[in-house]
């Protein structure tokens, strides 16, 4: 079968799926996305993206997934368990998640085959019903200890689609690194309403390091690598400084956040595991505060 035969399924068609699905149909490919309330009504009149690129495209959209050769899962990590719920009633073919957030893998694995996990950087944000292309980043696709032939397809489509996209072998230990940033940067922007390089500060980045600390026993019990990872953290607060992160974002539109997904889940495994994670608890808490106000 030829590559552009194939059909690309977006699941989830906000701002992330829907820069990823309309730059899979820019480069050729024929891409159905999934969308619901206000976005399948938006996307019925076309997908308009702005930002790194200009492009308006008629899109084939419905509110239920269709069969697929590849599924690209782009909810929010709260809808993961309802997607896969839907996707399961289908062929959805090889579902790749790009979501933030741990356990969505294995949220889609207790009822979808061919899950392969996926973390990115490409940034998107919708205002007014547009996708503005915030920023060009990196993809990882894959399982952990070895490169499946459904990565490798995955890693063509995306690298065919412009993408910088690599199949690796270790994706467990790339999605809990964007996770431990993201438990770091997140919260602590969110409640202070700060930039992302705020957390640099000293007074903040103790906090910062009580995170990752809490984070890296998680990871070692689980047998994932930590090394670097207090430098990677701050090499993303110093990269992203002047950012308003997703979660600040999320908090300052009264969205729900993706709080119990990060620094939530950290807290769960840890209890799990008979250790503490009292900073995770209390910037899971402060934000779940905010978040019912
Ligand atoms: N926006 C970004 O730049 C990036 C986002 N991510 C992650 O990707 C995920 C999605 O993020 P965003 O695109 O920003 O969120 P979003 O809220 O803009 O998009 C999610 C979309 O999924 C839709 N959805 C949820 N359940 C559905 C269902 N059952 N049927 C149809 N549509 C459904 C929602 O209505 C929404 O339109 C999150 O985990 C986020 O952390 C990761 C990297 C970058
Ligand atoms: C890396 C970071 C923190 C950039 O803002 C991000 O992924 C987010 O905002 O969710």
């Amino acid at each position: 079968m030829n590559l552009k035969d194939l059909k690309i399924q977006i699941m989830g068609s906000g701002a992330i799926g829907s820069l990823f699905g309309g730059l899979i149909q820019l480069s050729g490919f024929d891409v159905h996305f999934v969308a619901r309330r206000k976005r399948l009504e938006v996307l019925k009149k076309g997908l308009r993206i702005r930002g790194l690129i200009e492009a308006d495209l008629d899109v084939d959209v419905s509110e239920k997934p269709e069969n697929a050769d590849i599924t690209i899962v782009a909810v929010k990590a709260y809808d993961t368990e309802n997607a896969a719920e839907l996707l399961s009633k289908v062929d959805c073919g090889v579902v790749l998640t790009i979501q933030n957030g741990l356990g969505n893998v294995e949220r889609l694995s207790r009822k979808l085959k061919r899950v392969i996990g996926g973390v990115t950087t490409y940034g998107a944000n919708i205002k007014d019903d547009i996708v503005f292309y915030a920023g060009e980043g990196v993809t990882f696709v894959g399982n952990d200890g070895y490169i499946s032939e459904d990565a490798l397809l995955v890693e063509r489509v995306l690298k065919e689609s412009g993408f910088n996209c690599y199949a690796v072998d270790n994706i467990s230990e790339r999605i809990w690194r964007k996770a431990i940033v993201n438990a770091v940067i997140n919260p602590i922007t969110a409640i202070l309403k700060v930039e992302n390089g705020r957390v640099l500060d000293e007074g903040l980045w103790s906090i910062a390091k009580l995170v990752i600390e809490e984070g890296k026993q998680v990871m070692e019990r689980l047998g994932i690598n930590v090394d670097g990872l207090e430098e990677a953290v701050r090499e993303v607060a110093v990269k992203t400084a002047r950012n308003r992160s997703s979660m600040l974002q999320d908090i300052m539109a009264g969205r729900r956040t993706e709080i119990d997904y990060i620094n939530g889940e950290i807290v769960r495994l840890s209890d799990e595991m008979g250790i503490s994670a009292c900073a995770n608890l209390l910037l899971t808490n402060l934000v779940k505060a905010m978040e019912e106000k």
